[in-house]
């Protein structure tokens, strides 16, 4: 729960727009207060106005909440929250607590310093009427609260029960490996939207220790396939889960999302440090060396020596790549989910990072990549599956091509299109 409030103090201190409106709701509530004790008010004005002191502080802080929830769901936080393995509900009350605090506190001290100063603020700050006014900014941001975990829940909270102990069946025809499973889907159906199913019926084993390129046109469900895996998603029926007996906890897996799992307002090393606190256990309380970052080899491989200091959302597209890729191995996972990771990086990066593909199966460690870059998959991937109008259409080891080409025709589904007419003036 630390780490979630190291990540939310850490993101209010880089951002200077909501240091400006919690000093602006500070001043004014003070200002309000000043007024109503250093003017001769009547009571039927004063009330009003020293509730509507208070009132400000809910309405001021009450925003801090919302860009929490909504950033930490778009910027894959949540996803890295439940890669760590942390019980899910940790979250949503770590983040009621940070919520909280702040207007308790604050209207706490309004209510009782200036009455203490100020005889004529007394009558105002006791009985009900006092409580009531002291209430309302807690009040204001709970009910914030309360709608953006309801807004947010689904991220939250939508789960499978992923890690899975006793999946014993043997791996498909697909693989001769008699390596245990790492993954198992079975009868998988999904969709967002009511009887449109994204996908449908899908069936993957997927042995320890395969790399796995996973194909397909856009909008085929190849993101939702990982989500599915990873629980983000819950199917509508079968199920997708990962060996739990292989990889013991949620910790052994990594999934670089779209946004590279980085808190866009952090910069890198204040990523890894929150990530660092994430998985520490009691056995490995310092699961990376966050004092010599630079020193590490996977930071140097990347080249980020550089970048450490730099807020993710100032890296640029391929940069913040990197930065996520980099950030997930650090950790040493064992199953790799990667989507698209040769997408936006410079040709010298994309070596790289096949090396390190290679590296890593060779390595054992099972690596599922979501990818376009067919280069890529027949360097990296033992085995490719086609996902096409909600199926598998194509399951093939790679070896069993005769050659590149045969490979690339058998990944596109044999779709080239040679002339294509744009309609542009001759
Ligand atoms: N959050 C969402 N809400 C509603 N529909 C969604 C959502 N995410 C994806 N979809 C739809 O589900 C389908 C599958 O999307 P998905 O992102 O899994 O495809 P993909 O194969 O990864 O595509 P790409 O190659 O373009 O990344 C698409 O039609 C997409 O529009």
């Amino acid at each position: 729960m630390h780490a979630v409030f190291y990540k939310n103090l850490i993101q209010l201190r880089h951002d200077p727009t909501k240091l400006l409106v919690i000093g602006l709701t500070i001043i004014g509530s003070a200002a309000i207060i000043a007024l109503v004790a250093g003017t001769d008010l009547t009571a039927r004005l004063a009330s009003p106005l020293y509730q509507c002191a208070f009132a400000i502080i809910g309405v001021g802080l009450a925003p801090l909440i919302v860009d929490a929830f909504r950033d930490d769901a778009a910027e894959g936080v949540i996803a890295t929250l439940r890669a760590s393995g942390q019980a899910t509900w940790r979250y949503p009350v770590a983040q009621l607590v940070t919520a909280l605090l702040p207007p308790a506190v604050l209207s706490l001290l309004f209510a009782t310093v200036p009455a203490s100063l100020v005889p004529s603020l007394r009558p105002l700050a006791g009985g009900g009427q006092g409580v009531a006014a002291t209430l309302t900014p807690v009040l204001i941001v709970a009910a914030t609260y309360l709608y953006q975990l309801i807004a947010h829940g689904k991220a939250i909270f939508m789960t499978t029960d992923t890690l899975d102990h006793g999946i014993t069946d043997g791996a498909s025809d697909a693989t001769t490996s008699t390596a245990p499973l790492a993954i198992r889907v079975r009868n998988l159906t999904f969709g967002y939207k009511r009887d449109r199913p994204v996908l449908e019926r899908i069936d993957l084993d997927v042995p320890e220790g395969q790399s796995l390129g996973i194909l397909g046109y856009n909008g085929a469900g190849k993101t939702t396939l990982f989500s599915l895996i990873t629980g983000l998603l819950r199917p509508w029926h079968g199920s997708a889960a990962i060996n739990a007996d292989v990889f013991h906890s949620m910790r052994d897996v990594f999934q670089l999302t779209e946004s590279g799992n980085l808190a866009m307002t952090m910069t890198i090393r204040e990523n890894l440090r929150f990530r660092a606190m994430l998985y520490a256990t009691r056995e490995n309380p310092h699961p990376i060396d966050l004092e010599h970052l630079d020193a590490l080899p996977m930071v140097r491989a990347f080249e980020l020596q550089d970048q450490l200091d730099k807020k993710a959302k100032e890296l640029s597209t391929g940069l913040r790549k990197r930065a996520g890729i980099m950030a997930g191995l650090l950790f040493d996972p064992k199953l790799i989910l990667l989507d698209e990771p040769t997408n936006a990086v410079d040709p010298i990066t994309r070596q790289l990072l096949i090396d390190l593909m290679r590296q890593l199966k060779a390595d054992g460690r099972t690596i599922l990549t979501i990818t376009h870059d067919l280069g890529y998959c027949w360097q990296v991937a033992d085995r490719v599956v086609v996902l096409d109008d909600r199926r598998i259409v194509r399951d093939r080891m790679v070896a069993g091509f005769a050659d590149e080409d045969a490979f690339r025709k058998a990944a596109t589904l044999g779709r080239e299109r040679d002339h294509v007419d744009f309609g542009l003036r001759k």
